[in-house]
């Protein structure tokens, strides 16, 4: 039999409410415990919550869901308490000491939510993003998956696969008799709409690129002006500035939502030919690794030494001997510019990102979607009839594994372990 787990799964305390989740088959057993007695299914009773030796320990809401239409699909109960510290405390101390009763573990209540068919594998991923959201995109984003509508989408695939497949075998049950009709006309069209849809999902940028945020990179040669500009468009004070050339030796990042598009922006070390010792050469090989990791990388030196694809920034502006023909000019001191960059960032970033108001794919999903898409592809349907409904069950394998059907211990040690404790 699982353990009941429990764990307070709102915030940090002290707060005004803390939300103390129970599940598992010893929930009802213990809610009573504390309570007095159960409260009738799904309605909120204010009961007072007394340890084993009678002594009060808080008034509380409690409520009780049993099983398995619930959150966890198990037994499950809350107690809505006072949030201090030591309320808290005493009630997850008086639940511990209760038989059967263990504290859960990071993300235990979406993993049973999950093992028991509550929530399929794109959901959870869904919502890891959502709780991990810190934009307004991010939100919108994650909210789709969290709510199902990517699981959804691949569920009407799967159908129409199976619609497909069921053409397929007809055709194969009837061979041996007379006139036998062939697969129907349409069929290497929806074979065809199908693999093209999945591509076009699968060719967005993934949604790691929403959660992660855009990665704007400083680059430069020494003096450059990276770390006041990195300093401007963060409005903060966060690395250091000198007139020494070779200042920066590490990779500072910063997260940042700039019109509620999620960046990192990454100050780098001057890169010059030779540095002046170990430190330095250190710090242009991370920056050099940095400029190859950015999404977007902003080049503060010579246009003919910048990197492919980096935007031109003439840095120090205010100056007079500020070259300034080519790229963006700004400068740090004044200010002159930086508005104008950020407002350049924001609509380069909405670029990169997956679109928020449809369905995107992850990485992971990614593969999966295309490995789907591959064998749709490679159907003949000129060729032998058994080969078709081959490919057409691979395909359908590969979007299970989308979705999370027969998915790695590993992979779920990973994903839920992305969750805090109490989800
Ligand atoms: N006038 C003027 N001076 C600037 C501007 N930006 C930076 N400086 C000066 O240029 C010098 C170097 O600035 P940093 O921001 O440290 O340059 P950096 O590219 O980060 O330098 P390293 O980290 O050493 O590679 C400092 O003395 C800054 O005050 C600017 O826009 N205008
Ligand atoms: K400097
Ligand atoms: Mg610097």
């Amino acid at each position: 039999m699982e353990d009941t787990i429990f764990a307070l799964s709102s915030g940090a305390p002290p707060a005004a409410i803390g939300v103390i989740r129970i599940s598992g088959p010893e929930a009802g057993d213990a809610l009573a415990a504390l309570a007095g007695d159960l409260p009738p299914a799904r309605s909120p009773r204010v009961r007072t919550l007394r340890d084993c030796a009678g002594e009060p320990l808080d008034v509380a809401l409690v409520l009780w869901f049993p099983g398995p239409a619930t959150a966890t699909g198990e037994d499950l109960a809350e107690i809505h308490c006072h949030g201090g510290r030591a309320v808290v405390a005493a009630i997850a101390a008086a639940l511990g000491r209760l038989e059967g009763l263990r504290e859960a573990e990071a993300g235990e209540f979406t993993r049973r939510a999950f093992s028991n068919g509550r929530i399929d594998l794109a959901e959870a991923e869904g919502l890891a993003d959502l709780l991990a959201a810190e934009t307004d995109l991010q939100r919108k984003g994650a909210l789709l998956s969290a709510g199902g509508a990517l699981s959804r989408q691949i569920e009407s695939w799967r159908e129409q696969i199976l619609g497909l497949a069921a053409s397929v075998e007809a055709v194969i049950d009837f061979a041996d008799e007379e006139d036998v009709a062939g697969l129907p006309a349409s069929f290497e069209g929806k074979i065809g709409d199908l693999a093209v849809e999945m591509r076009r999902i699968a060719g967005q940028p993934a949604a790691e690129r929403l959660r992660d945020g855009i990665r704007v990179v400083l680059a430069g040669p020494p003096n450059a002006g990276k770390s006041s500009l990195f300093n401007a468009l963060l409005a903060d004070d966060a690395a250091i500035v000198t007139a020494e050339a070779g200042t920066t030796r590490d990779v500072l990042e910063r997260p940042i939502a700039i019109g509620g598009v999620p960046f990192v922006l990454v100050d780098t070390a001057g890169i010059r030919e030779e540095g002046t010792g170990m430190i330095e050469e250190i710090g242009i090989a991370r920056a050099r690794r940095a400029v190859d990791q950015g999404q977007i990388v902003l080049w503060l030196g010579e246009p003919g030494q910048a990197p492919a694809g980096s935007i031109q920034v003439n840095s120090k502006s205010d100056l007079e001997s500020c070259p300034g023909a080519e790229g963006l000019k700004v400068s740090a001191v004044t200010g002159a510019g930086v508005g104008e960059l950020l407002e350049h960032l924001v609509a380069l970033g909405k670029e990169a990102l997956p679109p928020v108001d449809q369905v995107g794919f992850n990485r992971r999903q990614t593969e999966w979607a295309v490995a789907a898409a591959e064998h749709l592809e490679a159907v003949d349907v000129a060729g032998d009839l058994l080969v078709i409904a081959e490919n057409l069950r691979s395909a359908r394998r590969a979007l299970d594994r989308l979705v999370g059907r027969d998915s790695t211990e590993e992979m779920l040690d990973a994903l839920f372990g992305r969750f805090c404790i109490g989800k």
